[in-house]
């Protein structure tokens, strides 16, 4: 790289606008999203989709909720003109889907694409050249006048050409290439005199698409040359005024979240932000984040995983894990306090449904995602997202200070494999250390009688070093009469320090889980665990377990 990268690179400078007003604005609903998916982003692709792969993706698209989709170049290739006309004869297009082709400003590249139109209901004839200085000197060996001529003549091309075929309903758009890096008072001017060839009504509007083919600074600049258009042009009554922003830059996004605010209409970019070269703007993010605003962007992405899934074997290219909203570990925590913010807010979440779970701006559950992609826990994790995951794996809610306990022998395992712990891995430890603590004292059955004023007394049965024995105590309830059972039978004192359960399953599935807190006479705390359909035994299994850790 160079030392001083200014005798190389010059910065940008966009339209002067000291009056902008999109700072002031916000994105209150969703724009007239354009698909260029099997166009832009095909082309972009190392081996292009197949007709059979772009049916496919035609069709999630439509499932997905686009209402425009550009399909194709039909005029560059034989796949692309089949295509089209597979869509238009195999009746695929739902009446309120309009597909849209694109061609360069040729007559009988024209030609053939309007040829490949023929007999749909809607069509979006899509014609671009480029404008801007470098393509005008270095492409086109030419000057303004020659560029702004391919322009015009290419839409009377386009009108006198679409003429010839009534039967479809026909919306013209122009594309000025590269919007982005022209001077902005000449793309007026071309645009003006292509609006006015086709001559637009209110009610068959032309469709001027602005497009940052390269992006050229900070998306504040591209959001400036939106708003200086949407104020500048004539007939803007009659214009859907779209952006198709490029990601050269990585912000995209941004600068079509800012060329909403400035005015735009429409939006022109692919899912995953696939496309030239960085790619083109990625729709999935600009529409989650609108829905993470509280406004609905009218595509469904409810089952994202699955949208994912067929593009990355559509485009033969992966989808990054760190990919907003659909990448695999966007919405996993393994770092412990991330994992423990994230446990507290799920379970406050306020009655009024709002979501207030730090960490997670939406709610995985409405992308498709389960517990799984929340919490993971690996040597980085706490507490929380231990006790997280068991209690979404296998329903246990560990009281705090067994969270404490129980993260460490996890700790211990994650140390040792130097890997994350899986829910079911994690279920599994939980129950080898707490439910299987069945030696020395393993335990048969019990009876519980009532005694005196208010008093219990419980008989226990257990087997310890293959002989059965029975013993009994008394105490204000069954807990404690086992407790004092055992410190008889074992002359030390058994004490009970914490106690919790809870139900799980439901109607005659259900069972207790007790979790007791035990200490032995000169030694540490621990806990003990254990379910039944009793709650009793549950208890009693419990503090068996206890005793047994500590033994
Ligand atoms: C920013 C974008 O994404 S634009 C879309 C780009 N997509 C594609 O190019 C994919 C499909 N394209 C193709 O397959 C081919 O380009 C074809 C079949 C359309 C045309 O191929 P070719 O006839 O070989 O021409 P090629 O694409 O190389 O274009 C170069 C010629 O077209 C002219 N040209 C390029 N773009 C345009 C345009 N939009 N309007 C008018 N003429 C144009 C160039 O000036 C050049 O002319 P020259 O041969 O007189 O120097
Ligand atoms: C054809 C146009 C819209 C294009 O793809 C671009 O400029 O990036």
């Amino acid at each position: 790289m160079l030392t001083h990268p200014q005798t190389k690179y010059q910065r940008f400078i966009g339209v002067s606008l000291p009056d902008r007003q999109w700072p002031n604005n916000a994105i209150t609903q969703a724009p007239v999203w354009m698909s260029t998916d099997l166009r832009d982003g095909n082309q972009a692709l190392i081996d292009p989709m197949s007709i059979e792969t772009k049916l496919r993706f035609f069709k999630k698209l439509v499932d997905i909720g686009f209402k425009q989709i550009e399909v194709g170049f039909p005029s560059a290739s034989d796949i692309d003109f089949q295509f089209v006309r597979l869509l238009i004869e195999g009746n695929h297009i739902p009446d309120d889907v309009t597909i849209e082709v694109l061609t360069q400003a040729r007559y009988e590249l024209i030609e053939r694409t309007v040829e490949s139109l023929r007999g749909a209901k809607n069509a979006i004839l899509h014609m671009y050249n480029p404008l801007a200085p470098d393509f005008r000197e270095i492409v086109y060996n030419t000057d303004k006048a020659g560029v702004k001529n391919i322009a015009l003549t290419g839409t009377r091309w386009v009108k006198e050409l679409t003429a010839n075929a009534p039967e479809v309903n026909w919306t013209y758009q122009y594309s000025p290439e590269v919007f982005s890096s022209t001077e902005i008072d000449f793309v007026k001017e071309v645009v003006v005199e292509v609006v006015d060839i086709w001559q637009p009504t209110t009610d068959n509007k032309i469709i001027i698409n602005l497009p940052a083919t390269v992006e050229m600074n900070t998306p504040n600049t591209y959001a400036d040359q939106i708003e200086w258009m949407h104020r500048n042009l004539n007939q803007r009554e009659c214009i859907v005024l779209s952006v198709h922003p490029h990601n050269d830059r990585g912000t995209a996004v941004a600068a079509a979240e800012l060329a909403l605010m400035a005015g735009a209409d429409r939006i022109e970019g692919c899912l995953f932000g696939n496309g030239e070269r960085t790619g083109n703007v990625d729709i999935v993010t600009l529409a989650m984040n609108m829905y993470s605003q509280g406004v609905s962007p009218q595509l469904d992405f409810s089952d994202i995983d699955q949208v994912r899934k067929l593009v990355e074997e559509c485009n033969q290219l992966p989808v990054h894990p760190r990919h907003p909203y659909a990448g695999e570990l966007v919405y996993t925590a393994f770092s412990g306090s991330h994992q423990d913010a994230i446990k507290k807010g799920m379970a406050v979440q306020s009655k009024d449904g709002r979501w207030r779970v730090p960490y997670l701006p939406i709610d995985p559950a409405d992308v498709g995602r389960g517990f799984e992609a929340v919490v993971r826990v690996n040597s980085q994790s706490g507490k929380g997202g231990v006790a997280f995951l068991l209690e979404q794996e296998a329903n246990l809610q560990l009281p705090r200070k067994l969270q404490i306990e129980f993260s460490r022998t996890v700790q211990r395992e994650n140390d040792s494999t130097g890997k994350e712990m899986s829910a079911a891995r994690m279920k599994e430890v939980f129950e080898q250390e707490y439910f299987d603590a069945t030696i020395p004292f393993a335990y048969s059955s019990s009876t519980i009688t009532s005694v005196g004023k208010a008093g219990q007394q419980v008989n226990i049965q257990f087997a310890l070093n293959n002989e059965v024995y029975s013993i009994e105590g008394t105490g204000n309830g069954p807990v404690e009469a086992a407790a004092n059972a055992l410190s008889t039978f074992l002359n030390k004192k058994v004490e009970v320090a914490d106690y919790h359960e809870h139900a799980i399953g439901e109607g005659a599935g259900v069972k207790a889980v007790c979790y007791i807190e035990v200490k032995l006479q000169g030694t540490e705390s621990t806990f003990g665990c254990a379910s039944d359909s009793n709650i009793i035994t549950a208890a009693i299994k419990a503090l068996l377990s206890g005793v047994n850790r500590l033994m």
